[in-house]
């Protein structure tokens, strides 16, 4: 079956996607298709029978208590019927099932291939509603429309062959109408269609603005721009009210010509029997059974067409989730395939060889010809000007966002020649902005694993999890107001049981990367949102953490920095200088300024 002639390219695609991966889902439809049939099938007999015993008992004068066994026989056949259609519709339903957890799962497992750096440049809020009441959109369609459109196509042409067997004029009537009342669907259907891609895009807008504005509030309040937001909101409500508004008149419209026509096609039938049946050139018995099936004749086609308009929803959010499948990733692929270098206590050496990168949609490239090395056990400060492309380098080496030129190398081998998945593994990651996952303080902590890296990996053994846990915070600096929180290391950190502040958050995801132990450390803005005091207790303890391992640490705070055996410094997406600090002051270039910068901003200090 194809359901392409409906639905034009959007099918086409999702022909390919669902077929493809919801091969469950595919029995469920053939079984609601098949049952759909053998009850649409049914009501041939039905008929039949009916204009029979309507014939014997009206017309030959048959009592009919003697047709008992036909009346048991019709009855038999309408339990049947009923017991086909709701086994239909049960198959129908657990496909939209099957579908939609696949969908679903599909989407999430994509969401995790595209990364950070894709889903950064995305609404959250069109996100949310996408997988989760977008999805339920979906039902209709695929328990729905779907089947029906087998059905409008198989009941028809069997009440249409026992028509052309029955009588050819009747036959001839249905064939001619038939094709008409589908290019009348199919037009009101592309009318239907914009009118629906126009009202899910404004509710994906709304939804999408209304988090937005949910989660910026505070900001608004204090720019006093909370109620132009009101205005805002209220003028994409009313621009949706009108767009469903639209819709719903098309479905309107749609369904009162197709009873029209319905209406005028079966007179037609009626009134060419009914003038053959007085000149007698026809039985009754026939006459009457085809008048009964031309109603059912175009009933899946309207059903199909009734289906069509309140499967549209489905239709416009599948379109967003084949835009999401088929989606490129902006970094490497994580396939698990790959090279896995022999483990190291120290760390890898980390080449950036003349490496070009960009991001998806920008209009400028965001590292231009970067060259740099970092040896095993050496740390590197990457400090510079807002935008000069110092977190860029972290999404690159993670494989996040793929190079344009040139190449990055651990080792000596190419990164797109490792196995991303063991690459990631020996990483201890601190993002700009970290975020944290529903459960206790301690499980986000752990959230990194751990003890997969050959460094202390003996220790972690032997010591309990909670140890390392509060050991890392220490290391951290969290342990202190963690203990201070309402439940210590078993707060919740989703919810209404506990706020954390922006620094506390910062230690708390410091401590997390702590946790993880890898020889490799990447770290962005470590310090960013601490006090003057935490800052310089946090650069003694980190100091003498990342000793002996190989780490990149972004830093607009120099103090870590001036510590670190290397600083390199980015201006524009390029290498501006590199050294040490001495060197680097001496030079009296970028560096030089952004420190006296610092200085300044640290003598103001309190
Ligand atoms: N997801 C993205 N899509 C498009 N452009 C981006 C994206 N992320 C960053 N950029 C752009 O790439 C350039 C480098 O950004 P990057 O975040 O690496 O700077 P940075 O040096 O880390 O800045 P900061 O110190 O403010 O964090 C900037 O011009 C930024 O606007």
């Amino acid at each position: 079956m194809s359901i392409r002639h409906v639905d034009g390219k959007v099918c086409e695609r999702m022909n390919r996607v669902w077929f493809r991966y919801a091969r469950n889902a595919q029995r469920w439809l053939w079984l609601a298709v098949g049952l759909g049939w053998l009850a649409g099938g049914l009501v041939i007999a039905q008929a039949a029978l009916l204009a029979r015993l309507v014939q014997e008992v009206f017309l030959a004068g048959t009592p009919p208590s003697r047709l008992l066994p036909w009346w048991m026989a019709l009855i038999g056949l309408f339990a049947l019927r009923g017991l086909l259609a709701a086994g239909s519709q049960g198959a129908a339903i657990r496909m939209a099932a099957e579908v939609k957890a696949g969908l679903r799962g599909m989407v999430l497992r994509k969401l995790v291939e595209l990364g950070p750096v894709y889903l950064r440049g995305q609404r959250a809020g069109e996100w949310l509603h996408l997988v989760t009441d977008g999805m339920e959109h979906l039902d209709t369609y695929f328990a729905r429309y779907l089947p029906q459109v087998a059905l409008s196509a198989l009941i028809p042409a069997s009440v249409f062959a026992y028509a052309a067997a029955a009588d050819r004029i009747t036959a001839l009537v249905l064939a001619l109408t038939a094709p008409l009342l589908v290019l009348l669907m199919i037009l009101i259907g592309k009318s239907a269609q914009k009118a629906t891609d126009r009202q899910w895009r404004t509710l994906a807008w709304l939804s999408g603005h209304f988090l937005d504005v949910v989660r910026g509030l505070w900001t608004l309040k204090v720019f006093r721009r909370s109620r132009a937001q009101i205005g805002i909101i209220r003028q994409i409500t009313d621009e949706y009210r009108k767009t469903t508004m639209g819709t719903l008149r098309i479905a309107f419209l749609s369904a009162l010509v197709m009873e029209l026509f319905t209406m005028i096609s079966t007179a037609l039938v009626a009134v060419s029997l009914g003038l053959r049946l007085v000149s007698g050139k026809m039985d009754f018995a026939r006459a009457f059974a085809l008048l009964l099936l031309t109603p059912e004749f175009y009933l899946p086609i309207r059903t199909v067409g009734a289906q069509f308009h309140a499967g549209r929803d489905g239709v416009s959010v599948l379109e967003r989730i084949l835009a999401v499948l088929e989606a490129k990733p902006p970094g490497l692929a994580a396939a698990g395939q790959g090279r896995r270098l022999p483990l190291s206590h120290r760390g890898y050496r980390i080449e950036f060889d003349h490496v070009t990168a960009r991001y998806p949609g920008a209009n400028r490239d965001a590292l231009t010809d970067v060259c740099l090395t970092v040896e095993p056990g050496e740390t590197v400060a990457i400090v510079g000007p807002s935008g000069a492309g110092k977190s860029t380098l972290l999404d690159v080496l993670l494989g996040y966002l793929r190079v344009r030129q040139g190449e990055v190398r651990i080792n000596g081998v190419p990164l797109q020649e490792l196995d991303l998945s063991w690459w990631r593994e020996q990483v201890s990651y601190l993002p700009q902005h970290p975020q944290f996952f529903h459960g206790t303080v301690a499980d986000n902590v752990r959230l990194a694993g751990g003890g997969e890296s050959q460094a202390e990996s003996e220790a972690a053994e032997s010591e309990p999890a909670d140890e390392r846990v509060r050991r890392a915070c220490a290391v951290a600096l969290a342990d202190r107001f963690i203990q201070d929180l309402p439940r210590g290391y078993d707060t919740y950190l989703a919810g209404e049981e506990v706020r954390l502040s922006g620094g506390q958050r910062q230690r708390l995801a410091l401590a997390r990367a702590v946790f993880k132990d890898g020889p490799v450390v990447l770290f962005d803005e470590p310090v960013a949102d601490v006090d003057i005091e935490t800052e310089r207790a946090l650069e003694q303890v980190l100091q003498g953490w990342l000793r002996g391992r190989t780490a990149l640490v972004v830093a607009h705070r120099l103090g870590l920095a001036m510590q670190a055996d290397r600083i390199v410094v980015m201006d524009g997406g390029r290498v501006a200088e590199t050294g040490t600090h001495a060197e680097l002051m001496a030079r009296h270039g970028v560096y030089h300024r952004l420190f006296t910068t610092y200085l300044g901003e640290e003598m103001a200090a309190p």
